[in-house]
């Protein structure tokens, strides 16, 4: 029990280490980050409902989540195999696909949420 539970705070700590690594290195998910920060203050902003929140940082979570899977595929593939091949440009193509379908999904929730917010109120 015991050795079950320092493991579990070990894998915390190493995930906690892990999303710090991508917030410092991978520019894609600073972007990410500040439009997170964004969003959320314009959820404050416009005092968006509880259900609008869920949906907002489900999205926010979903693209920054794929993001970071996205980047650990890059240096799996980079690792793997360093030079040129079809292959890892493939692999690359393909997690970068992933990324852009949250990211589309999330752009349109956000529309969804504040286009009634924006041009409704004027
Ligand atoms: N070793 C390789 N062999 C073949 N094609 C590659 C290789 N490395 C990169 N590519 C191609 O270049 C694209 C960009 O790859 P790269 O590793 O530079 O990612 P990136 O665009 O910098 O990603 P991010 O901005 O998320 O860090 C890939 O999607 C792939 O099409």
């Amino acid at each position: 029990m015991y050795d079950f539970i320092t493991g579990r705070i070990k894998g915390g700590g190493y995930a906690i280490k892990g999303a710090w690594l991508l917030l410092k290195h991978e520019p894609s998910i600073q972007v990410q980050f500040v439009l997170a920060i964004l969003v959320t203050a314009a959820g404050f902003y416009f005092d968006i409902t509880a259900t609008e929140w869920i949906l907002q940082l489900l999205a926010i979570g979903l693209v920054m989540g794929t993001e970071g899977l996205n980047t650990a595929i890059e240096n799996i593939a980079d690792f793997v195999h360093p030079d040129y091949h079809i292959k890892i440009g493939l692999i690359k193509d393909v997690a970068a696909g992933a990324v852009f379908f949250t990211a589309v999904i999330a752009a349109i929730i956000g529309v969804i949420i504040y286009f009634p917010y924006i041009f409704y109120t004027l």
